[in-house]
């Protein structure tokens, strides 16, 4: 009978599905830290996890740990090593949360170039004064960078596109015909595309390489650019970019997402009218909330009854044969 742990907040219809489970009993821990759920563990055979940590040392105190289910599709904070030594299959979310995101991209990159959250501000406290600061750009004609070109940076394309922006795609694993037929072009050169980008957008996991985007990269960057991240913050230098949006080396950053979660209040990057922030909220729509939690909680049901979709594990886990883990009714 499987016992499974939420571990984290999640919206209630993926909770409905799980109670409504015949022989599944739940564990919800709502907080987000790690040291919140680690006592619980011991009797998970699953865990449903949001993008707090969970290290090997919480993954070796759970014995009977058959199954590991994200809400989301990220899982850089899963130790994945501890997971292969036992071969206990780690399954994301897949297509589930990449429109929402896409979307968000889209909103930090309009909010930055029409300076939304600047005048909207001066309106309410000066009037007309900043009406011909002329401070906006225009999208239509701009470079857009995508680093990392998979389900969330395909949809990005497609959205600046129909804004009339050249969209340009640096992704090693995608080969250019692909990014042709996509209708944008390759950058093989990550250095040589961020010097021609007006917008750079990351897409990408966050690897075992860390920083992607460090002082060097910034620099290379014009100083009318802008960089939007919705992937990770461990994929940016923060204390590189705040030194660049303060010296006039980059003129804006949309974030979603931070090397450490939430910032701390002294963070550099919190008191700069350069930058918008949201707290990792890009795939938190009413809909994908629901989408998201129903999903993962879905998975775990298909994993005990032998049909969860291999397409769906990320880890070097193979599931077991169907019907070698039935759920009893
Ligand atoms: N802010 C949020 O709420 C969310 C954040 N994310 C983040 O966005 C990331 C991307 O999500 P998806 O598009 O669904 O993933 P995906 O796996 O479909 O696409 C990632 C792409 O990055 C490429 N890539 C890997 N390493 C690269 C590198 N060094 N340089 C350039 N490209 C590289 C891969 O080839 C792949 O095409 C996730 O890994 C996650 O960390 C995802 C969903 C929600
Ligand atoms: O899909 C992802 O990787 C996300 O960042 C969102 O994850 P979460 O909602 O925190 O489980």
């Amino acid at each position: 009978m499987p016992h499974v742990l939420v571990a984290g907040a999640i919206h209630e219809a993926g909770l409905a599905l799980l109670r409504a489970a015949p022989g599944v009993t739940l564990d919800v821990v709502e907080a987000v830290s790690t040291e919140s759920y680690a006592p619980l563990v011991g009797r998970a055979d699953a865990v449903l996890i949001r993008t707090q940590p969970m290290p090997a040392a919480v993954i070796d105190e759970a014995p009977r740990l058959a199954f590991v289910s994200r809400h989301g599709v990220g899982f850089d904070a899963v130790d994945v090593a501890a997971l292969n030594r036992r071969s206990i299959p780690l399954a994301i979310v897949g297509d589930v949360n990449s429109q929402p995101v896409a979307e968000h991209a889209m909103m930090l990159i309009l909010a930055l170039a029409k300076r939304a959250l600047v005048l909207d501000a001066a309106t309410r406290q000066a009037g007309w004064a900043r009406r011909n600061g002329f401070e906006a750009f225009e999208l239509a004609g701009k470079a857009l960078l995508l680093v990392g070109f998979g389900r969330i940076g395909r949809r990005v394309a497609g959205m600046a596109e129909a804004f009339g922006m050249r969209v340009l795609v640096h992704d090693p694993f995608v080969g250019a015909a692909a990014i042709r037929a996509a209708g944008a072009e390759p950058a093989a050169a990550l250095d040589a595309a961020l010097g021609e980008a007006d917008i750079v957008s990351l897409h990408v996991p966050l690897g075992g390489d860390g920083v992607l985007i460090g002082a060097p990269e910034l620099k290379r960057m014009k100083p009318t650019a802008i960089l939007v991240n919705t992937a990770r913050g461990g994929l940016v230098d923060e204390a590189a970019l705040a030194a660049a949006l303060a010296e006039g080396g980059l003129a804006g950053a949309g974030l979603d997402v931070f090397a450490g979660e939430p910032p701390p209040a002294d963070h550099p990057l919190l008191g700069s009218d350069r930058v918008v922030l949201s707290p990792h909220s890009a795939s938190l729509t009413r809909e994908c909330a629901a989408r998201m939690s129903v999903a993962a909680a879905q998975n775990i049901l298909d994993f005990f009854a032998g049909r969860l979709d291999p397409a769906l594990v990320v880890n070097a886990a193979s599931l077991p044969p169907a019907g070698r883990r039935q759920m009893q009714a």
